[in-house]
């Protein structure tokens, strides 16, 4: 019997289910095991108070190499690009939707504005990344910080305590939110740049354990990973973590070609800068995206 470590979000479990109906397809029995993590205790604070890598992991990871659990599940976007000793990420689920999607309050429309939304319009994300993507598309918007898991968050622009907040499309779709009274607005994630490995799920297991490995490659998607690796290193180049304002985001195409879209504010109050890049191998594309974010012009 495999024990699937997970946190005991709706998410999160929908994710750890996820996993384990794929592992039942190939004949594998698993029981999933809800541990609490520091960042499901402290929902409350912000997450400037939040400070150090591994929040919402740390707990899992040690009851990994404690040997208590034989893999976890969790979103690849929530990871730090650098796996703690002894762990690896054996498998990436198939990528459904990257994006991130504005949901709006029904009367809050305003058609014609970026996102249907007018000047001084709230709109809620704690993400630097959303931040600094909205106000170089709308610099009339008022981001709100907001936390909580994603009904809660969902929930502030169905009430009309915000006029908007920003989710990834993921989240809802997985959690199948009803979503009919909301304007929903999907800009394109090659302007709107998601977070590297956003729509994503990993499976950590411990790296001495072979046998795990091998049937958690069994659930691998080697193109998600050969995609997700670009973002990653990218944001791994950039000594990121999921606090900085950069997105990257990169398709691979029918000719077996690369493309990068990447988004990045380098400072607080900064202009975006954004890159485009294509390549028909992945051999130094991560470094040549850094390169030009670090270089690029600002947009006006
Ligand atoms: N940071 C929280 C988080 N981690 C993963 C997802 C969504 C699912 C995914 O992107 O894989 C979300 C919610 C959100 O950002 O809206």
């Amino acid at each position: 019997m495999i024990r699937i470590g997970t946190r005991g979000s709706r998410l999160a479990l929908w994710q750890a289910h996820f996993v384990q109906a794929e592992l039942r397809k190939h004949g594998l029995d698993s029981e999933l095991e809800v541990i609490k993590t520091q960042g499901d205790r402290v929902q409350h604070l912000g997450f400037d108070k939040l400070e150090g890598k591994g929040f919402f992991t740390k707990e899992i990871e040690d009851a990994l190499l404690a040997g208590q659990i034989d893999c976890a599940v969790h979103s690849l976007k929530d990871l730090p690009t650098n796996q703690p000793d002894g762990l690896v990420l054996a498998a990436l689920s198939y990528r459904a939707s990257v994006e991130d999607v504005v949901l709006i309050h029904r009367d809050r429309v305003v058609k014609g504005q970026p996102f249907w939304l007018g000047d001084g319009a709230t709109i809620g994300t704690s993400s630097n990344r959303r931040k600094a993507i909205l106000k170089d598309l709308h610099p009339g918007l008022q981001p709100v910080d907001i936390r909580g898991n994603v009904p809660t968050r969902m929930k502030k622009a169905l009430t009309g305590e915000l006029d908007a907040v920003v989710l990834a499309a993921a989240g809802l779709e997985r959690l199948e939110l009803d979503l009919s009274d909301l304007e929903v607005i999907r800009p394109s994630p090659r302007e709107f740049v998601p977070a590297p490995g956003q729509g994503v799920m990993a499976v950590q297991t411990r790296e001495e354990d072979i046998d795990m490995r091998k049937k958690l490659s069994l659930l691998h998607h080697p193109v998600v990973g050969e995609c997700t690796n670009v973002e990653r290193t990218v944001l791994n180049l950039m000594q990121g973590g999921c606090s900085m304002p950069l997105g990257v985001y990169c398709e691979k195409d029918q000719m077996g070609n690369f493309h990068v879209w990447a988004a990045y504010a380098p400072g607080a109050g900064a202009h975006l800068r954004r890159v485009q890049l294509s390549q028909s191998t992945r051999a130094g594309l991560p470094e040549a995206v850094v390169e030009q974010l670090l270089s690029a012009p600002t947009t006006i």
